[in-house]
């Protein structure tokens, strides 16, 4: 039995380097450890978890696995709320709508967009506290969402603690929670095998894993997660001043942001980046629906703001369902 002093120096040392396995694994996934020794460690902090209790602390990998289940979920108040977005369905609606915040902002005569492909699975808002992981909601109706902290944790590219020296107070973190195409198709056979209605689609899927009340059920989901936005309410980041900037911190802080983005610095180059992904998007283990087109710097996100919905600054370009048309449709111009 280590004495305590000595019981918490080990439990420090092994929770950095198993969350470092976990990061270098699930998110990087590029990882350095072999299994055999993370399984070693992992049992090694639970043992000494087991003697000492008070040594147990949010950001152990202990913690991830989940709890028994809650008999329900409460409903939180987003600190910051989730906006919804616009849609266009073709390059002319795209168009349009930089027609329209241009009006808005007449004198902006530089500016550039970010390309981002839209994920198809359940908005998540993550809120951490001195760089430690205290709340996980679903997005609700973008003002309030259900607390499901215990689920989320169970995602593994999902960060217990953020890779800051000094973290800010806090740090709101919004992005996908989805389900690889392959992990969906294992769950309804598994579904299918004990008689269980099948999830229509990979979004379902990840919606209501993360509704489960067991968050041992989430823990074998196997869920992902991109992030895709970043506040920080009381500052604490220098040097963050775009969209671009906020997903390259998001990256260094330790989530997995989606690398199929680029900057367009004009409609043509996000014409140029739609067409090219509304097929090669086939080609990802994951599925998307389409582009989230921002305009890039936050001084001029602030400018525009927001019509009644929807931020003026962003918009989603949808690509045709993929309901097997009777007319071959595309984002360009129908001919
Ligand atoms: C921060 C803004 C508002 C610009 C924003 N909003 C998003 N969404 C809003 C509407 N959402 C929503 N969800 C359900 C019901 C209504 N709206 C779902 C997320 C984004 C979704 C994705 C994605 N999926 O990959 C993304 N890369 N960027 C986003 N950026």
């Amino acid at each position: 039995m280590l004495a305590a002093s000595k019981a918490e120096q080990r439990a420090v040392q092994l929770r950095q380097q198993l969350n470092q396995a976990s990061y270098e694994y699930y998110v990087l996934d590029a990882p350095t450890l072999p299994d055999t020794v993370y399984d070693q460690l992992y049992r090694e902090l639970q043992d000494l978890e087991g003697q000492h209790p008070e040594l147990v602390t949010p950001d152990s990998p202990t913690q991830r696995v989940g709890e028994r289940p809650a008999s329900q979920f409460t409903s939180v108040r987003h600190n910051i709320p989730l906006y919804s977005l616009e849609n266009a369905f073709d390059l002319e609606e795209l168009q349009a709508w930089q027609g329209r915040w241009q009006r808005v902002a007449p004198d902006v005569k530089t500016f550039e967009y970010v390309c981002e492909l839209k994920i198809d699975g359940s908005a998540l808002a993550l809120t951490y506290e001195n760089g430690v992981l205290v709340r996980g909601a679903t997005r609700g109706d973008g003002v309030t969402g259900e607390e499901i902290t215990q689920n989320v944790r169970t995602i593994r590219s999902i960060p217990l603690r953020l890779q800051i020296e000094n973290p800010p107070p806090r740090v709101e973190v919004r992005g996908e929670a989805f389900l690889p195409l392959d992990v969906f198709e294992q769950i309804n056979q598994d579904r299918e095998e004990i008689g269980e209605a099948l999830f229509a689609n990979p979004r379902n899927a990840a919606a209501g894993t993360l509704r489960q009340l067991d968050s041992r059920i989430v823990a074998q989901r196997r869920l992902d997660f991109f992030a895709y936005t970043l506040h920080l309410p009381e500052g604490g980041l220098e040097g963050i001043e775009s969209q671009w900037d906020a997903l390259a911190a998001l990256e260094k802080i330790g989530f997995r942001v989606n690398p199929n983005r680029q900057r367009c610095a004009s409609m043509d180059q996000v014409a140029a980046f739609a067409t090219e992904w509304e097929q090669q998007r086939f080609d990802l283990p994951y599925l998307t629906d389409g582009l989230v087109v921002k305009l890039n710097r936050w001084r001029l996100q602030e400018e525009l703001g927001f019509t009644q919905k929807f931020p003026r600054w962003a918009i989603a370009l949808k690509y045709p369902a993929e309901e097997s048309p009777t007319v071959v449709q595309h984002i360009g111009v129908n001919v």
